[in-house]
């Protein structure tokens, strides 16, 4: 029965399809655009991804700027709250409940249409899409997430339509595989990776793999399993303050963690994963057996951005990181996990950035100069155990950003139940909403409380 399940996730995954916030098209909606004339379309705002950032930055202006002024282009029908895949993995929380209808999170007020740009032209303050329309604007946002590139990895595609035990809790086709595999897994290695290059949620990766090991400690099958994490990184974690937890931790709980090794291939008929030893030079690879594989695959922004004088050669939309408008388009801005923004990309970070962004974008638009400065606040609620949590939370160059004045470094029984119960709710009437700028001023609060009691 649950095998079965599996193959029919498994079945449906289609990696051409876009991966970066939803998944399937679908039929047209209440509000879905039908444009009568395909020549001249004109918004005074277009938001290019309907996904955290667009949609709530569509909440923001949709109701401000009208329907006609505000256009969404989002070509997926459901709208995923990402976060909750690290949960689902774990079999913790149901895939159907991070699922939303994309019309349900965007406001009633805007213009969604259901269809992918092809090409950007900001000189001319244009795009064109692959449904055939050109649409001009007066103000735009690139929000359009990242897209997941399993193909990348040598194998890897295959490995994940094929194996039952090759999962990924990075994308709704895979991400119930997780589960599948932890509840089937008999012996041998269950190995966890994290690619080279720049991804979302860089917690998510070893999350899985507390989870796992957690699972697997608690229903008797730990000793026989070994547990791996393998990491092209050089560090467990990219703040020191967490690292030191983190390392203890994994040494506590026999967690072997192998820095700087990069999967490059998977041969799931051997059972074989291929790891690029990145520190040595010429070019060695190492090899693994693996009875459950979970990938983190390498991301960047859509393939439409690359050519385009909106990115670098990063491929990351270049943005102020501090205003987060365009360093050459003044009417331009990008928020999200494709801007090129250093700090870790997470939902979270969406919430401060919806904030500054709404705030400089109304300056632009009434002529001045955007003013609102994003301190580069993110966070990382990472799952430890099913019940606990190290609340990370930090800013740019390092800097520590906690809300609660309490030591959230510490694995946390509030913090999971934050993390399980308190942040979709949160997020689904808050954040997408536009209406949840992060928890800056309660972390003001909070420290102007120990203040005046000392
Ligand atoms: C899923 O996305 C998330 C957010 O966006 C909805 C957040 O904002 C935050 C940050 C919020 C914290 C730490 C709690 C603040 C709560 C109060 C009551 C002050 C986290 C961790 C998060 O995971």
């Amino acid at each position: 029965m649950a095998a079965r399940r599996v193959l029919i996730v498994a079945g449906e995954g289609l990696l051409g399809r876009p991966t970066g916030i939803a998944a399937q098209s679908g039929p047209a909606c209440a509000h879905f655009s039908t444009s009568s004339n395909r020549d001249a379309r004109h918004h005074k705002l277009v938001i290019v991804g309907g996904g955290t950032a667009g949609a709530a930055l569509a909440n923001k202006f949709g109701p401000r700027l009208g329907k006609e002024q505000v256009c969404v282009v989002e070509p997926n029908e459901t709208h995923y709250y990402q976060p909750m895949w690290t949960l689902v993995g774990a079999g913790l929380k149901h895939f159907h409940q991070s699922a939303s209808r994309e019309i349900d999170v965007l406001p009633k007020k805007c213009t969604w249409l259901q269809d992918k740009v092809k090409s950007f032209d900001p000189d001319n303050n244009m795009m064109t899409t692959y449904g055939g329309e050109s649409i001009s604007y007066d103000y735009l946002l690139v929000s359009t997430g990242l897209t997941l590139e399993y193909d990348k990895i040598e194998g890897c595609v295959e490995a994940l339509e094929n194996d039952p035990f090759v999962c990924s809790n990075y994308s709704p086709y895979y991400v119930n595989k997780t589960f599948y595999s932890l509840r089937n897994i008999e012996k041998g290695n269950a190995i966890f990776t994290f690619p080279q290059g720049t991804v979302k949620c860089a917690g998510a990766p070893q999350k899985a793999c507390y989870l796992a090991e957690d699972y697997l400690r608690k229903n008797g099958k730990r000793d026989k399993v070994k547990v791996m994490y393998n990491t092209a990184l050089p560090v467990i974690f990219g703040i020191p303050r967490y690292a030191a937890y983190l390392n203890d931790i994994v040494d506590s709980r026999d967690i072997a963690i192998n820095k700087r090794r990069n999967l490059v291939k998977v041969d799931y008929k051997k059972k074989i994963a291929t790891f690029e030893l990145l520190d040595s030079e010429n070019g060695e690879t190492e090899d693994y057996e693996y009875s459950m594989l979970h990938v983190a695959p390498p991301m960047l922004p859509p393939k439409e951005l690359w050519d385009s004088p909106l990115v670098d050669e990063t491929k990351f939309v270049t943005v102020n990181k501090e205003t987060l408008q365009h360093t050459k388009y003044p009417n331009v801005f990008s928020m999200g996990d494709c801007a090129n923004l250093p700090t870790a990309k997470t939902a979270a970070a969406i919430s401060a950035q919806t904030g500054v962004v709404t705030k400089n974008l109304k300056k632009v638009m009434a002529g001045s100069e955007p003013t609102r400065h994003y301190d580069g606040y993110t966070s990382c609620p990472l799952m430890i155990t099913k019940h606990t949590c190290i609340m990370a939370e930090f800013g740019y160059d390092g800097a520590i950003l906690e809300t609660f004045p309490i030591n959230q470094a510490k694995p946390r029984y509030t913090m999971a139940y934050m993390k399980k119960l308190f942040m979709p709710p949160l997020y689904w009437l808050g954040l997408v909403k536009g209406l949840w700028y992060g928890p800056g001023p309660f972390r003001k609060l909070f420290r102007l409380g120990i203040k005046t009691s000392n």
